[in-house]
């Protein structure tokens, strides 16, 4: 477990990059930090491993504090994948760059020699392959596989898809899910909010060194507040769903709650069904008999969809005081009409 307990932290000891931040990360946890430049995200990594202390406040690794740890103590503990593969890479085959992190923990034989290989397996690495000479995405996987294969409880990924193509992307992602199914904690910084919202459960935005939100993903994500204080866009169908929701009025709950192209489609399907419009009130009860008559199907323009939602909403078209204007009669013709 990482506890942050009102923390402070400075680069030249007199101005405060983070100001009283506090939250929990529990084993397992899969939580991503995000926040515009400048918001204290990759500061808040670097007390995570310890290569920053906090200037006030405590950061806690299970129950004990980052100073009170020795740097290998704190490595075995968390493996730490920067932006940029090529700040990590220092070896000159993979097979070497694997065993490094052994190496430097003093942790070299057999079993070491073992982990490697599975990983050169698991991964499709040639082990005498030259790093420099791999593709980004490549050097990517292996900046991760050789702290993955440490085997540390928690991992900590700055910006992890920055540079990548999408095939890439998804293919370090993989990884990443599939060491966090298997009981890795994983605290990751990211500015892509698609990557966040299809990954991680958890997220904590940050703005101008301080936590103005943390809670589940798409809590936070749809939380108009906390978008515009962090100035982040929500993922694009999130975002599609936030504006139906906002620009419609008899938008179905299930559209206007999705989030991902699935979850769309599935609700677009059904509220272009004939009853989905219909409130829940007014939907035929699907264990009716047949003679039970069925409350009509609103219009394909949604006109409908509205009469039967809003049956109160005041007529836009009438003047204050004024009658309204009569309606106009239903159209016998018309598609949808009652
Ligand atoms: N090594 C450093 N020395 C001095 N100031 C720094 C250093 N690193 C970051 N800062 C400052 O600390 C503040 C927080 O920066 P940080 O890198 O933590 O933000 P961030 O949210 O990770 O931003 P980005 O998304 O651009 O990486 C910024 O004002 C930044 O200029």
């Amino acid at each position: 477990m990482i506890e942050f307990k009102n923390v402070s932290a400075s680069y030249d000891g007199e101005l405060a990059v983070l100001r009283d931040v506090s939250f929990t990360v529990s084993d397992g946890d899969f939580v991503a930090f995000v926040g515009t430049n400048g918001a204290g995200k990759s500061t808040t990594m670097r007390l995570v491993n310890g290569l920053l202390k906090p200037t006030a406040g405590e950061v806690l690794i299970d129950g004990v504090p980052t100073g009170a740890l020795k740097t290998s103590e704190l490595a075995r503990r968390i493996g730490f994948l920067f932006q940029n593969p090529d700040r990590q890479i220092c070896c000159a085959t993979v097979r070497e760059e694997l065993l490094f992190g052994f190496r430097a923990l003093g942790e070299e034989g057999p079993e070491a020699e073992a982990r490697v290989d599975a990983v050169i397996e698991r991964f499709g690495f040639s082990p005498d392959a030259e790093p420099f000479l791999l593709n980004r995405g490549t050097r990517q996987l292996l900046a991760l596989a050789s702290i993955i294969v440490l085997a540390p409880p928690v991992i900590v990924l700055d910006e992890p898809t920055t540079g990548l193509d999408f095939r890439e992307c998804e293919k370090v992602m993989a990884v990443v899910r599939e060491l966090n199914e298997q009981g890795t904690t994983v605290i990751m910084v990211c500015h892509d909010m698609e990557v966040v919202g299809d990954f991680a459960d958890r997220v904590i935005a940050m703005t101008a060194g301080r936590v103005v939100a943390d809670g589940p993903t798409f809590e936070v994500l749809r939380d108009p507040a906390v978008l515009a204080e962090t100035h982040i866009l929500p993922p694009q169908i999130t975002a599609i769903a936030l504006a139906l929701e906002r620009e419609l009025p008899a938008c179905p709950a299930p559209v206007a709650a999705a989030n991902t192209v699935d979850a769309m489609a599935d609700a677009l399907a059904v509220a272009t069904t004939a009853d989905a419009g219909a409130p829940a009130a007014e939907r035929p009860d699907p264990t009716a008999t047949p003679d039970r008559p069925e409350p009509a199907a609103p219009g394909r323009d949604g006109a409908g969809m509205l009469d039967e939602l809003e049956p109160d909403r005041p007529d836009q078209t009438a003047a204050p005081g004024r009658p309204a204007p009569a309606a106009v009669p239903d159209n016998p013709n018309a598609e949808g009409a009652r």
